[in-house]
């Protein structure tokens, strides 16, 4: 059994890791923490969900609980994965960070971390996803810049960064299928006079409404014809299960940086 800490576990993703976990055969829930001041901080987890009590707690600080624990699940804020990456490799936990929206200093951070840390991130969990990311890279590199790559992505009203995770992977995927660097490609902020669109250039472009759970298109546009690549997600579930996958499968891994293609074996 991997034992699991969910953090920010009132968020959406949180109490639906939290779902995915009590019906595992493989992973069993031991720790729970949310923000400082968050109204769940102190309270029983299950009641704090309204369910019945579970005696695992919500508290404010992993470094009370990782010591108990096999792998932390981190969906929650850019600042808090910093933070938690440090403490996660001190205690020699697994660290699953599915938390998007990070900057280039962030990720400098995280790969900057002591030997000891383990960490498996990607900006989505999926199975659906991390295959589309790999049929993405295959069509980029079958096809040359007479095909516009634009990747558009749509949310719900609540999500915070953009472009999301996904379309950045799959940004990356477009351009390693070329053999570019996506920095040096990216266009991502379109308003007013742009001018014509720059060949070879890579593009995104970001909806947020409703409860749109997330959408991802990568289309390749030529004259005359154009392929679409597209994952729907209905269900937060997905995201979770490839999650609680990765704890359990890094568990018997060395200290390393990995992500779900290397969970996945794809
Ligand atoms: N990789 C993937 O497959 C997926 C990634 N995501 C990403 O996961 C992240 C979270 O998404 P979502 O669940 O929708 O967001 P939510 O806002 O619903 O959840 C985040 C939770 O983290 C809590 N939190 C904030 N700071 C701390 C802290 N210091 N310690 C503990 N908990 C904290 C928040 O509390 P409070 O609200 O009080 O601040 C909140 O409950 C986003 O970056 C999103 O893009 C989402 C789905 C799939
Ligand atoms: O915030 C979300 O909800 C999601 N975030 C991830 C992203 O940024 O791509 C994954 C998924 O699309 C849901």
């Amino acid at each position: 059994m991997t034992r699991i800490v969910i953090m920010g576990a009132s968020g959406r993703m949180g109490q639906m890791l939290i779902e995915t976990i009590n019906r595992s055969d493989n992973a069993t829930l031991v720790g729970a923490t949310e923000r400082p001041g968050h109204a769940w901080v102190g309270r029983d987890l299950g009641v704090a969900m309204g369910g019945v009590e579970t005696g695992v707690p919500v508290v404010d600080d992993a470094r009370d609980i990782l010591a108990g624990a096999d792998a932390v699940i981190d969906f929650t804020s850019p600042a808090t994965t910093v933070a938690l990456a440090d403490v996660a490799a001190q205690a020699g936990v697994v660290h699953v960070i599915g938390t998007t929206g990070l900057s280039e200093d962030d990720i400098a951070a995280l790969e900057q971390m002591p030997d000891t840390a383990k960490i498996v991130r990607a900006g989505n969990m999926s199975l659906g996803v991390n295959l589309l990311v790999q049929l993405t890279k295959k069509v980029a590199a079958a096809l040359d810049e007479d095909f516009d790559i634009e990747i558009v992505e749509a949310h719900h009203r609540h999500k915070v960064d953009a472009p999301s995770g996904t379309a950045l992977m799959l940004g990356e995927a477009a351009a390693e299928g070329r053999g570019v660097a996506l920095k040096d490609v990216k266009d991502s902020g379109r308003d007013g006079i742009t001018g014509a669109r720059k060949r070879g250039d890579i593009g995104f472009a970001a909806l947020r409404g409703g409860d749109v759970v997330g959408e991802h298109d990568v289309i390749f546009a030529a004259d005359g014809e154009r392929i679409v690549l597209r994952h729907l997600a209905t269900d937060r579930a997905i995201f979770a299960r490839g999650a609680v996958k990765a704890a359990v499968w890094a568990q018997d891994k060395q200290p390393g940086h990995y992500n779900m293609l290397d969970v996945l074996g794809l």
